[in-house]
């Protein structure tokens, strides 16, 4: 389908075949991003992974994250760290149950907590909670996220980049978080340089060790880190929020009918391309949507049902890859561009979901028991799919 958002012409693809054709028959002509003038402010020029165009670039900045930062080899070696903020949020849970027992918790918040604490232990070592720096790094995220996936006038009317108005009132927040991550930034650069934080293995000193033999510069560096910190942390949690309670038939299927990014990114194309009969033309916008795909009832039974089952009954859907193998199911994307930290988010996701499921029981808050109120489940749309209400929910300690 075709549709005219403003002055930028975009191909929105829901079906199978067409996805097939963008994400991986020609995935290298649909490789490439759009501009986003606010990438542009926070992701220093679109340096990061995520925003950076099809090219030299962005083929050195992927080598050194898959080889050095989210190999399956480093995702392992951080199980030790991973069990341990999980334990301290199952602690937390305890102490909150015995103190006020009946009491729902805000789930979106420790989960989020959770998310957002792993993270900045990945990305910064030891040095994470200190000075609150995981609280800040957390706000930043969300407010970065927020402006990213927001609708921005400028990226559909590009005429209006020059006018006053649009500098003001758009530029000058993502301006002002962009000053805040860089603060940030030189202040864990100046201590990985005075050697004062000797953990080699996170990743702020990863990228500053290996910068020169990938050719990458200073703000390259922070363009990088920023792109880790909002890539994890507003996806993760969204799956740990939705696949209560089950385990990993669960967790796809709850990535199946809610996936955290339901467009995934913006693609672009660089050549023009045929596709089921239609030429599509270079410098083409492609938004591929991986939410009407999974959800399609000529393509899944039980469509709009949450059913984790499907994924453990012999059939089709058994053996079905969530990895970019199987078209009809791609919540990290698929082909070149897909996401960098697949293997990284569902280790986040899985351990911490399997300790909440062994250690407590969980119901709904003694109210909504009441009134046979269930959780409500609806979702609203924007870069990430996020739940419409938080998630509450009351923790029983097993005797
Ligand atoms: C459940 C969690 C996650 C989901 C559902 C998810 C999904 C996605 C999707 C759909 C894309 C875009 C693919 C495309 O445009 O075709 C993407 C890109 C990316 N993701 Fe994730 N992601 C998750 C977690 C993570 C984590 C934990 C990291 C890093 C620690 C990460 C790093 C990246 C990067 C660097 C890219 C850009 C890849 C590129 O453009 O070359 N993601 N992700």
């Amino acid at each position: 389908m075709l549709v005219h958002v403003g002055a930028v012409p975009t191909v929105v693809v829901s079906t199978p075949q067409a996805a097939e054709a963008v994400l991986r028959t020609h995935d290298h002509v649909f490789a490439s991003r759009p501009r986003n003038p606010v990438a542009d402010i926070i992701r220093y020029n679109s340096t990061d992974i995520a925003f950076a165009p099809y090219g030299d670039y962005w083929r050195r900045a992927r080598k050194v994250v898959n080889t050095h930062l989210l190999s399956v080899k480093m995702v392992y070696s951080k199980r030790h760290d991973r069990e341990e903020e999980v334990r301290l949020v199952v602690a937390k849970i305890r102490e909150l149950a015995m103190a006020a027992p009946g009491k729902a918790l805000d789930m979106t918040e420790l989960l989020g907590g959770y998310a957002s604490d792993f993270v900045c232990r990945a990305v910064l070592g030891e040095s994470h909670r200190k000075h609150g720096r995981n609280e800040l790094f957390r706000e930043l995220t969300e407010i970065s996220a927020s402006l990213l996936g927001g609708f921005n006038l400028e990226d559909y009317f590009p005429r209006l980049a020059n006018l006053d108005v649009f500098l003001r009132v758009v530029c000058s927040k993502a301006m002002g978080v962009s000053k805040r991550w860089d603060n940030l930034f030189n202040e864990l650069i100046a201590e990985y340089e005075h050697g004062k934080e000797d953990n080699a293995e996170d990743f702020v000193h990863l990228l500053l060790s290996l910068k020169k033999e990938y050719g990458l510069s200073t703000d390259n560096v922070k363009a990088i880190l920023v792109n880790m910190f909002e890539a994890a942390i507003e996806t993760s949690f969204l799956v740990l929020e939705y696949s209560m309670p089950y385990l990993k038939a669960t967790i796809k299927e709850a990535m199946r009918i809610h996936p955290p990014a339901p467009f995934l990114l913006p693609h672009f194309s660089t050549n023009d391309c045929e596709i089921n009969g239609y030429t599509i033309p270079a410098g083409t916008r492609v938004i591929v949507n991986a939410w009407a795909l999974a959800r399609d009832p000529s393509h899944w039974e039980r469509a709009e049902e949450f059913y984790p089952e499907r994924f453990l009954q012999e059939g089709r859907d058994a053996e079905v890859d969530m990895y970019g193998k199987d078209i009809r199911f791609v919540p990290f994307g698929a082909g070149r561009r897909i996401c960098a930290g697949a293997t990284f988010a569902i280790a986040t996701v899985e351990v911490m979901l399997a300790n909440l499921i062994y250690h407590f029981d969980w119901e709904l808050p003694s109210e909504m028991e009441a009134i046979g109120a269930k959780v409500d489940m609806s979702d609203q749309f924007g870069m990430t799919l996020r739940r419409t209400e938080r998630l509450h929910l009351v923790p029983k300690i097993y005797k």
